[in-house]
């Protein structure tokens, strides 16, 4: 496998069930859902991605020829001379378009937890330790269960409790960035306060003005 990377770069998960934690984040190339064109969005399946994950050209991105050069990038990316609470967010695009048994094992030889944000239209590798699915209306959902399910809101119309009967940890709503984000906030906020079992997810490194 010859991994192709938009961007490797440190800072705190954002989102989510571990919002606030140092990591590395390793944006893979490539989506299934969207070409990544902005003259493709509006027949995109997913219209409403925030992320550029054309090309290989951001900071510490690249083509990967092994797992050991993968998972050796992304050591570079981690604080020198920190052996423990090593942690990686594989996301993208859609990384489970190409992280595979291989690169998830080399990235735990290297001690990191090994986080994945997907779409869950594709079938996980082996030995992930966070999963958070991101389910798109439109697109087949083929994974059924995981630790976190993060429900972009509001979205087509769809009610998020159809999710509920799936078997994740953890169900969170997070309000759609874009031109309706005050109002999509007020809606998520609103949702979790009518479902005690949904908690909120907030896009926290966007009002931190981190990456
Ligand atoms: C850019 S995606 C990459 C991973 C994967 N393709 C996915 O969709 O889950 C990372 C996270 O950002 C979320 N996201 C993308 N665009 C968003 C937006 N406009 N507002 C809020 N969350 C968004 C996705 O749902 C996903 O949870
Ligand atoms: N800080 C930060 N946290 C994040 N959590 C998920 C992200 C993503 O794009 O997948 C993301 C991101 O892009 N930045
Ligand atoms: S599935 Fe994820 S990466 Fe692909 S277009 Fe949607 S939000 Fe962006
Ligand atoms: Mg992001």
């Amino acid at each position: 496998m010859n991994y192709k990377v938009k961007e490797i770069f440190y800072t705190l998960q954002g989102e989510g069930t571990h919002a606030g934690r140092p990591a590395v984040f390793c944006r893979f190339s490539l989506c299934n859902l969207w070409t990544g064109r902005e003259a493709d969005r509006a027949r995109a399946v997913c219209k409403f991605c925030d992320t550029d994950f054309v090309g290989t050209d951001g900071e510490g991105g690249g083509k990967f020829a092994t797992p050991e050069d993968l998972a050796d990038a992304v050591e570079a990316a981690w604080p020198a001379g920190w052996e423990g609470n090593r942690m990686v967010v594989c996301t993208g695009g859609e990384p489970l378009l190409q992280l595979d048994n291989d690169a998830v094992a080399a990235l735990k030889r290297r001690g990191f937890y090994v986080a994945v944000e997907t779409n869950g239209t594709q079938i996980p590798p082996d030995g992930i330790d966070w999963l958070c699915v991101s389910p798109k209306i439109g697109a087949d959902l083929v994974v059924s269960g995981g630790h976190e399910l993060k429900f972009v809101y509001p979205q087509a119309g769809v009610d998020p409790t159809i999710f509920e009967q799936l078997d994740f940890g953890t169900f969170r709503v997070q309000p759609m960035d874009g031109p309706d984000i005050v109002e999509n906030t007020r809606l998520a906020v609103e949702f979790c306060l009518e479902h005690p079992n949904w908690q909120l997810s907030m896009q926290t490194h966007k009002y931190l003005g981190i990456p």
